[in-house]
């Protein structure tokens, strides 16, 4: 496939990647910005900037529902914006009206990827809500929060895959429109 030729061609502009911790959304978002040319917003990076701390030292200092009321307020005032590529954190989909906003705001794809694969992919990583959980209560709530990702998405991506492979898979998609 030519995605130089698709990159005049989009018909998406807006579009939103959800997907649990460690399935590639900020891998993903940023070679897609490179086809695309649009502004990138990293939800994490932006609640991390905004508050001058890490993810993890906001959680263990100020909590998990300052984190989503944070969240919330960023996506909510990122969506009145006109085009970009917005990448979320793994709980957005925690709030109903977040992903109200991002549904309405553009088009959201699901990176979905199976447990075993996204477990090696962080297996070094300080992911506060990956930590300290045995294995069937990581699995229970991967299963969760998948449900979620479906319900909120109209694409599912399958981000197990090489990097170059499901570029051009979502490329097709963006330029169908
Ligand atoms: N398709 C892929 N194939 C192999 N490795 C990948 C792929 N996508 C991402 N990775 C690797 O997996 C790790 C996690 O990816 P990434 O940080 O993009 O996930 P994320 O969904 O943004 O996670 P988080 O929700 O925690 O921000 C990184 O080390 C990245 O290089
Ligand atoms: O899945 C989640 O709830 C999270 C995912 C990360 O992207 C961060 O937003 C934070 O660690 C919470
Ligand atoms: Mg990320």
């Amino acid at each position: 496939m030519q995605l130089t030729r698709l990159k005049e061609n989009l018909t998406i502009r807006r579009i939103v990647f959800i997907g649990f911790m460690g399935c590639g959304k900020t891998t993903i978002s940023e070679e897609i910005q490179k086809y695309i040319n649009e502004p990138l917003y990293n939800i994490d990076k932006i609640i991390q900037l905004q508050e001058q701390r890490t993810i993890s030292d906001i959680f263990f200092h100020r909590g998990e529902k300052f984190f989503r009321d944070t969240e919330e307020k960023i996506i909510s005032s990122l969506t009145m914006n006109s085009t970009g590529i917005i990448d979320c954190g793994g709980g957005a989909v925690e709030r109903e009206v977040n992903m109200r906003h991002l549904g309405t705001w553009g088009e959201v794809f699901w990176l979905d990827c199976p447990l075993e694969i996204i477990q090696k992919r962080v297996e070094n990583s300080d992911r506060p809500l990956l930590q300290n959980k045995g294995h069937k209560e990581l699995k229970d709530f991967y299963l969760r929060r998948n449900q979620l990702y479906k319900k909120y998405s109209k694409h599912r991506i399958d981000s197990s895959r090489e990097i170059q492979i499901i570029i051009n898979n979502i490329m097709e998609i963006l330029s169908k429109g």
